[in-house]
């Protein structure tokens, strides 16, 4: 198995946190991360504000030069025009952006987002030079009548119909019933769906790709339990909600070497 893929540890902040809020949180990460000698290679830090809340991070982050990446909650489809309350790939790079989360289930219940319109904004960040962080996932109903990896794995081939071979990307698999309520997927069920996950990258975009691409497990992720999700071989971080905003408790998940007990 490929030990080459960074670790990679993300906090979605949803609808959380204003920019004045955005930059204390931020601040106080660093600073606990550097008092704990958190090794910033071995591990990367991202946090995925609300788009108010970007300039504010970026001005933190490159000013203090701080081991956190960051990156916007969506993008819109198009470059520029007529498309009121839609945000740029262009915007989010020029905000130093390194990342982009798409096809978020939020998205896909709340504004009806589609397989299709995940590729179109896969295309778009691609175009604008930010790393696609592609969200999949079952819900209940899925769960029950599909198993856990079909759903993600039709969400993952229709949404990388525009990515070539070699493209940077990361696959979040967050089971849609395990988001916010305290139940997360077993590391077992989260393997599972990360191995085939896997096979279906390799497939798509070649081997080499299929190895180096991170698969991260959400879903109500906290430091009591994310030492037994980076045990399993195929998955490579989590994306963090709820426990990412308190900032005691997402610096202890990225610390999560510490919890491993061998
Ligand atoms: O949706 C999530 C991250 O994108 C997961 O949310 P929770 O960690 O609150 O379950």
């Amino acid at each position: 198995m490929s030990t080459a893929r960074t670790p990679f540890i993300a906090g979605n902040w949803k609808m959380n946190l204003d920019h004045l809020q955005s930059i204390a949180f931020v601040q106080k990460l660093a600073w606990t991360l550097r008092d704990a000698k958190l090794d910033t290679k071995a591990v990367e830090v991202a946090v995925f504000p609300p788009f108010t809340d970007l300039r504010s991070v970026q001005t933190l982050v490159g000013s203090d030069d701080l081991p956190i990446a960051f990156g916007g909650q969506d993008l819109s489809r198009f470059d520029s025009g007529a498309y009121t309350g839609e945000i740029s790939g262009a915007f989010l790079k020029g905000l130093d952006c390194r990342y982009v989360l798409i096809g978020h289930s939020e998205r896909r219940e709340y504004h009806g987002e589609t397989d299709a319109d995940c590729a179109e904004k896969v295309a778009a960040a691609i175009r604008h030079g930010l790393i696609p962080v592609l969200c999949v996932g079952e819900t209940a109903e899925d769960l029950e009548r599909h198993g856990a990896s079909a759903i993600p794995v039709k969400q993952l081939r229709e949404a990388l119909g525009p990515v070539q071979r070699g493209q940077e990307l990361v696959v979040a698999y967050e089971p849609v019933w395990a988001i916010g309520s305290g139940q997360p997927a077993t590391p077992q069920q989260a393997q599972d769906v990360a191995v085939t996950l896997r096979g279906e990258l390799a497939e798509l975009l070649g081997d080499e790709t299929g190895a180096a691409t991170r698969i991260l497990y959400g879903g109500s992720v906290k430091s009591s339990n994310i030492a037994s999700f980076m045990r399993e071989p195929d998955i490579d971080g989590a994306l963090v909600g709820g426990a990412s905003l308190q900032l005691d408790e997402f610096a202890s998940i990225v610390q999560f070497q510490k919890h491993v007990v061998l």
